[in-house]
């Protein structure tokens, strides 16, 4: 699997330079005389050229990501299938070809965006309001493809949109796919939203032309049902006009302001009294909330660092997972990849950075969990959660680590995200977007040891850009006697 991660992505642009490479030796031994083939050649080499200039911006942008996956599967299956190259089985430098999932993976992950940040199909770039230093976008088969996909997975509001964009960019027939045919699956879409009306008006047009065309003569029939049905029911389940946002989706959008009244109350300031060492180098303290306790360092990790823990990270990371009903599964409301990292035992180069974390929390590293660094992939998120377990009634919390409940949890941010990718906490309405060198400190129990539901929080789906977080995530146990209060002025 590779879009949940930009890491991976990135691997893509290799394997496709490889392909190139075969097709070339191929046009170059056999095929002198293929001008089609060199033709194509050509155009993917100018295409692998953009994606390889800006290899972090191309895979996690949205649109670029998904011609790359899309290139990968449909053109380079072709051109295998006439060079005599089984293109599935193709792998280079261990690097294995994109499955159907990534396809999927990547389509979702549009619609999520084009929800939250209120794109309109294909104009990612535009709508984004970044110059990107490339400008690509989707044909017109391509916005069909993610259409009937949409479709299919019953999004039908969105591939109502990308249908219109495809009929939009059409300007010729393609083997097995004429504009009628796109028309009508618009069509089924429309009639699936309830919009009859509209429905019944482009099967007119299309039985205009090709008053044979059988799906439309049957599509006929059921549409004038319906219309009459939809006259008497006067119009339920349209939807039109601007989307709605919840309080998680405005977060995420940065269109929250802080009220007055809270913000008097919230200070930055160099933290230099838990130990003699911050004389000489204070942490930069930034308070954002008081009850429930959370607080940003800023300029707590170097760069160098950083490099450290992603090098040690990068060959470990995987699909991350989530527990619920007793087991680890694969969910689509997280979609990144991580790594574990055991730094007491194996990664010795990285403790100072763990020992960083008593000093900003006031809490002993006895009861710590290993580290976790996320990765997240295009349009990556982690919807709102709670990072305490609730286990069953006489049920211990993260058995399997014997440390107690998460009481507090600490997130660096390893990378600066161009656009998105913030983490909110929907019920005290915070939201804190990703800084290189950055960290964030929140408790997540209250001081009974009970769960705070107001820590409910999420990542925000990362728009553009390439985000890496590294999770400490502290326990109960060896904490009895320390107190948030020393860290706080304020309570
Ligand atoms: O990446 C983020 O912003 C939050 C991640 C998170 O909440 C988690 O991994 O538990
Ligand atoms: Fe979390």
């Amino acid at each position: 699997e590779y879009y949940t991660s930009t890491e991976r992505m990135r691997q893509l642009i290799k394997l496709e330079e490889s392909l190139t490479n075969h097709l070339s030796r191929y046009i170059e031994n056999y095929a002198n005389d293929s001008r089609a083939l060199q033709r194509q050649r050509d155009e993917l080499g100018r295409q692998l050229k953009e994606a390889s200039a800006h290899d972090l911006l191309y895979v996690s942008h949205p649109v670029t990501a998904f011609l790359l996956i899309n290139r990968l599967l449909t053109d380079w299956q072709k051109i295998g299938a006439y060079i005599g190259l089984d293109v599935r089985q193709y792998a280079f430098e261990n690097i294995q070809m994109p499955t159907a999932d990534d396809v999927s993976g990547v389509m979702e992950a549009l619609v999520r965006l084009q929800h939250l940040y209120q794109i309109v199909p294909n104009k990612c770039s535009r709508d984004i309001g970044i110059d990107l230093p490339f400008d690509q976008a989707l044909g017109a088969l391509e916005c069909y493809q993610i259409a009937d996909h949409l479709m299919a997975d019953g999004f039908n509001s969105q591939s109502i949109r990308w249908f219109q964009e495809a009929l939009h960019l059409w300007s010729m027939d393609y083997a097995g796919l004429t504009k009628f045919d796109v028309i009508n699956e618009l069509v089924k879409a429309l009639s699936n939203e309830k919009r009859y009306t509209e429905a019944l008006k482009l099967t007119d047009e299309v039985l205009q032309e090709q008053p044979d065309n059988p799906v439309a003569l049957s599509n006929r029939i059921l549409l004038e049902n319906a219309t009459a049905s939809e006259l008497l029911s006067d119009n339920e389940g349209r939807t039109t006009g601007t989307p709605e946002y919840s309080e998680y989706e405005m977060l995420c959008r940065g269109g929250i302001e802080r009220p007055a009244s809270v913000l008097k109350t919230l200070y930055c300031f160099y933290e230099h009294s838990r130990n003699p060492f911050l004389r000489i180098a204070p942490l930069k303290l930034e308070q954002i909330s008081h009850d429930p306790f959370m607080v940003v360092y800023h300029e707590i990790i170097s760069d160098r660092e950083i490099t450290n823990v992603l090098e040690a990270a990068q060959p470990r990371l995987n699909r991350a997972l989530v527990f619920e009903a007793n087991k680890y599964s694969v969910t689509h409301y997280r979609t990144s990849t991580n790594a574990w990292l055991d730094v007491e035992m194996f990664y010795t180069h990285l403790k100072p950075i763990v020992k960083r974390i008593e000093d900003m929390t006031g809490l002993t590293k006895r009861s710590y969990d290993q580290l976790q660094i996320g990765n997240y992939g295009v349009g990556g998120h982690y919807s709102t959660h709670y990072d305490y377990d609730r286990p069953a009634e006489g049920q211990e919390a993260f058995p399997t680590l014997g440390k107690g409940n998460r009481i507090a949890t600490v997130m660096y941010y390893l990378s600066d995200v161009d656009v998105g990718g913030a983490t909110v906490f929907p019920d005290i309405g915070v939201g804190v977007f990703p800084r290189k060198g950055s960290a964030i400190f929140w408790y997540n129990l209250y001081r009974n040891g009970t769960s705070d539901p107001r820590t409910l929080h999420a990542a925000c789906p990362v728009m553009l850009g390439s985000k890496w977080v590294a999770n400490q995530w502290i326990h109960e146990r060896g904490q009895e006697f320390k107190h948030p209060c020393a860290l706080d002025p304020m309570l």
